[in-house]
């Protein structure tokens, strides 16, 4: 594991805000850590950067427990935590080469990563014109420039148009394919579940999920989705008949799946009593229908 938590636990005076969290980050994954706003994902980010001291549990990045390999692990880590350290009044390129100088790492490596986040060709402009999603692309960039294994990153599509969240989630996968794992928060699921390969899932600072967009797949039970010209009559109906029913709108109503068998044998019951069905099919609820409840049902 790239990372690994015990017990993971912080309080802001009496309020605990990370209730013993026990993360599972695997090498090469993209790990989608998600919470509704004040879940706790930030403070959590932060006790992982050293930033912020674990009131109780244990971190341990690279195998290797923090607190005591702290320089070690960190020169190994590239992060954005809120808004990227960026200086208006220089271009993309001059921003990188300031921190290349420090870091003592080549011009050659300050064009690679332009050309990775796809700022080449915006490089000499003043970084105080570019849109947000250059300036989190240019910030992803200063997080890579040292080259480090694991990189972090706090709500990188906060505040972007749906072309910025397909540039950052497509720089992701590019990121992975260099052989680095990407630990990346964010409330919204839908900008998470295109491009992660793990996720977990937080709410008032506890665990509710972790696992495989799989295993989270997997446990999204699936429905028969009915639609018909009276769903309050169809429902009134299936009830009669001893046919559970998870919920009912005015164009569909669903039902829980049990076999096919049974979506022919309610076909036939709406049908021979004079309901018109205009489909009925297997349906698995969406991703971010399964997040709400997961982080509704605490
Ligand atoms: N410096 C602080 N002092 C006191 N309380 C804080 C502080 N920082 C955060 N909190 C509280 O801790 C809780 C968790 O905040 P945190 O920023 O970790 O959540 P989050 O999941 O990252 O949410 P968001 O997406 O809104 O940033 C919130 O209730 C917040 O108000």
């Amino acid at each position: 594991m790239v990372i690994r938590t015990q017990g993971l636990s912080f309080s802001f005076g009496n309020q605990q805000v990370v209730n013993s969290i026990s993360l599972e980050v695997p090498e090469g994954s993209i790990y989608g850590f998600l919470g509704p706003n004040g879940a706790g994902k930030t403070t959590t980010i932060k006790m992982l950067l050293n930033l912020l001291q674990a009131g109780e549990g244990s971190i341990h990045i690279f195998d290797k427990e923090l607190k005591s390999n702290r320089i070690e692990i960190l020169k190994q880590i590239g992060s954005l935590v809120e808004q990227p350290a960026i200086y208006q009044h220089l271009t993309g390129k001059e921003n990188l080469m300031n921190r290349a100088m420090l870091l003592q790492v080549s011009e050659q490596r300050v064009n690679d990563m332009l050309s990775l986040v796809q700022l080449t060709s915006a490089a000499n402009k003043k970084a105080g014109q570019y849109s947000l999603g250059m300036k989190q692309r240019l910030g992803i960039a200063h997080a890579l420039l040292n080259d480090p294994k694991l990189l972090i990153l706090d709500e990188p599509t906060n505040g972007l148009d749906p072309n910025g969240i397909i540039e950052i989630r497509e720089l992701m996968m590019r990121i992975v394919k260099e052989g680095k794992t990407v630990f990346v928060s964010s409330h919204l699921l839908s900008e998470v579940e295109k491009m992660a390969t793990h996720v977990g899932i937080i709410n008032h600072g506890k665990m509710m999920f972790q696992g495989t967009i799989q295993d989270l797949q997997n446990i999204n039970q699936p429905h028969i989705f009915i639609e018909t010209d009276n769903s309050a009559d169809a429902a009134n109906l299936l009830k009669r008949n001893h046919i559970d029913i998870t919920e009912v709108e005015n164009d569909y109503l669903l039902v829980p799946f049990t076999s096919k068998q049974q979506i022919g044998d309610i076909n036939n019951l709406l049908v021979q009593n004079g309901i018109t069905v205009f489909g009925i099919n297997k349906k698995h609820k969406d991703l971010e229908r399964l997040f709400l409840d997961i982080t509704q049902s605490n």
